[in-house]
């Protein structure tokens, strides 16, 4: 099965195109909907940031004060980091079961909708990388609206991720949308006839030479790593 790994920068327009993506029934495993989860009342990752950040960033139901504890991480990069490893693994555990689950219903490929895909790494597993960009004036315009956030606010939740600039480099696909959102429906439908096309090659070739489907999953990693490098020299 070939999985897609999908992200953009904050407010670059990565959750517009998934659920462009979800009404043409094309299987998603989000990210930011898991990172919810993982963080519900009663869950083991609840009581590690509670551990760690302590009651203030509980509401009074017990339930995550999401924007207090948001207010924390996106101003300070060693908590941001502190978050991230109680979190990550929970989320990247139940992505891969979704995984899983639609391989085993038969579908050819599915969609990883991943804000932090570049920066985790998980990048490197995705057989092809699409990055939904914008220019930064307008993604900052987009998170302000969005949000009703303060210019402060928006900038230092932008700052808290590599630049959109960077993660296009990273890209097999880029979406470009900084047009209106009818462009990008149009976009979305090229990008469904590409997937299509090519997640149908692999489907059938997997099936006519069976060593093939395993052999792509090397291949895939395997070409992953060499681009990383490259990036890395790049840099
Ligand atoms: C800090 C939290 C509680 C703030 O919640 P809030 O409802 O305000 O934002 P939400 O979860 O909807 O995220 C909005 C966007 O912020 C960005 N973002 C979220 N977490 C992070 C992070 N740790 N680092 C950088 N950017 C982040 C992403 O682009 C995301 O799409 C929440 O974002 C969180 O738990 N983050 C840690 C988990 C995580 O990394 N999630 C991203 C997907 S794995
Ligand atoms: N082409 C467009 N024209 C106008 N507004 C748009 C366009 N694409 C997205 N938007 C708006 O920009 C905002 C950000 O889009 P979206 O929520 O999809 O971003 P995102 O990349 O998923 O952000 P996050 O990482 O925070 O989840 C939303 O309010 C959305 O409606």
């Amino acid at each position: 099965m070939l999985v897609i790994g999908l992200t953009g920068g904050i407010a670059t327009g990565k959750s517009t195109v998934s659920s462009l993506l979800k009404a043409s029934n094309i299987p998603i495993v989000d990210a930011d909907v898991i990172a919810r989860q993982v963080v519900e009342p009663g869950t083991p990752a609840l009581a590690k940031i509670r551990k760690a950040f302590g009651d203030e960033v509980l509401l009074p139901n017990g339930g995550l004060d999401r924007k207090k504890l948001g207010s924390i991480i996106f101003n300070d990069d060693t908590k941001r980091r502190q978050l991230n490893k109680i979190v990550h693994p929970a989320v990247r555990k139940a992505m891969l079961w979704q995984v899983l689950g639609f391989w085993l219903r038969g579908y050819k490929y599915c969609v990883m909708d991943v804000p932090l895909l570049i920066e985790g790494g998980l990048w490197q597993w995705a057989g092809l990388v699409v990055v939904v960009y914008c220019s930064d004036s307008l993604q900052l315009q987009r998170l302000i609206e969005r949000d009703s956030s303060s210019e402060e606010d928006a900038r230092s939740r932008l700052n808290s991720q590599l630049p959109i600039s960077e993660k296009v480099q990273y890209a097999d696909i880029v979406i470009d949308n900084s047009g209106s959102k009818q462009e990008l429906q149009a976009h979305v439908d090229d990008l469904i006839r590409r997937l299509e096309k090519q997640a149908g090659w692999s489907w059938r070739l997997s099936w006519l030479i069976p060593p093939l489907g395993p052999l792509s999953a090397v291949w895939t990693l395997f070409w992953r790593r060499i681009a990383r490098r490259r990036k890395a020299a790049q840099r």
